[in-house]
């Protein structure tokens, strides 16, 4: 025999590591339903990134907490997103992860190509949408020439490349059509890409990273009313012009009230092909001062490295200290993301 008060104790061994308190304290042990015929115990946890570390860490646990009573456990994630599944466009996306810059060529596509895939490599489903219509460049970035599909009920079946399936502006833009043209274009084209897509192909996406335009103006705007972005990732590079673009890209997340899961810093210190050492050009440590000034996190340093442009996959899936450098930086952010959910969930 044994009683939900038992496991709630035995569950305050369990430390969330971000938010620094267990997780029954923080009220992240949402529902405890035990069958002591069948001998079961299912336990729904407040969790909402899934693989990143620190919620896989913490399931983990629970189960070696629950062990000890010998009978078969069953682990829910549930949290309130805070989106009304029959309103929102993307019922079955869990997590949107939109990827911005304040300007242009600071390595935003790369960041967020690196992001989806690197998010899929650690186990999750993944689709990668880019929303670039001044430059849609992800297809290429992917090494992608596949063209959608379309399902006899006229359904869009995105291309998969290294387990993402991936959606492009560039599908549908026509190439010659000016640049002026496409802002105004963005609301109904993004509207039929959200709507007509067979995402998740056909079941649920963990996380749909969104390759924002550069910038802050109307375009994005537009983009963040239509899809609710569960968290921002803001890419800047060391120098100090890229910081102050990026502070107007906080103040168009805050503005909208969506959580800025941190800032990543591409193109700080270089990688050497030729002589194999790492030269701080642009100084360093200025992303991570920016972070701290704006108190928002740090995700992470990615280096200038001539492979991230020349390797056939995202760079993400070689094996050298680049990238190292970007998966730590996919688990940053994935655990960000879990952060603001759990904070959402602890305080509700
Ligand atoms: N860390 C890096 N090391 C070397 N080259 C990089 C790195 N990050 C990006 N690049 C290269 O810089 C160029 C610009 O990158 P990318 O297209 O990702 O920038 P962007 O910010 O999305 O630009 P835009 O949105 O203006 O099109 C690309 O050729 C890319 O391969």
């Amino acid at each position: 025999m044994t009683d939900e008060d038992k496991i709630r104790g035995a569950l305050q061994s369990v430390e969330d590591p971000l938010l620094g308190d267990d997780i029954e304290s923080l009220g992240l042990v949402t529902e405890i339903d035990i069958d002591d015929e069948a001998e079961t115990i299912d336990v729904t946890l407040g969790l909402g990134a899934p693989y990143s570390p620190s919620e896989t860490s913490i399931a983990g646990r629970v189960r070696d907490v629950l062990d000890e009573y010998g009978y078969d456990v069953e682990l829910t994630a549930s949290v309130d997103r805070g989106v009304d599944p029959e309103e929102t466009v993307l019922p079955n996306v869990k997590n949107i992860i939109a990827v911005a810059s304040g300007k242009g060529g600071v390595g935003k596509s790369t960041v967020a190509a690196n992001l989806a895939v690197g998010l899929g490599d650690l186990g999750a489903r993944v689709g990668l949408f880019d929303a670039d219509v001044y430059g849609p460049n992800v297809p290429q970035m992917m090494g992608s020439d596949d063209q959608p599909q379309a399902t006899e009920e006229e359904e869009i079946v995105p291309p998969v490349v290294h387990d993402v399936e991936i959606m492009s502006m560039e599908y549908l833009l026509d190439e010659s059509a000016p640049a002026i043209w496409r802002g105004p274009m963005v609301h109904k084209v993004l509207t039929q890409l959200w709507e007509d897509v067979q995402w998740g192909r056909g079941g649920n996406l963990d996380y749909m990273v969104v390759d924002l335009p550069p910038g802050t103006g109307d375009t994005q705007l537009t983009m963040l009313q239509s899809i609710p972005v569960s968290g921002a990732v803001i890419v800047t590079t060391p120098q100090s012009v890229a910081l102050d673009d990026a502070e107007r890209g906080m103040e168009m997340f805050a503005e909208h009230e969506t959580p800025v899961l941190g800032i990543a810093e591409n193109m700080a210190t270089f990688a050497c092909p030729d002589c194999g050492g790492r030269h701080d050009i642009f100084g360093s440590g200025g992303g991570e001062e920016f972070a701290e000034e704006t108190d928002m996190p740090f995700l992470g340093s990615i280096p200038l490295d001539p492979a991230v442009r020349t390797a056939d996959q995202p760079i993400v899936l070689e094996d050298d200290e680049t990238a190292d450098a970007v998966q730590a930086f996919v688990e940053k952010a994935v655990d960000m993301q879990g952060v603001v959910h759990r904070r959402r969930e602890s305080s509700s």
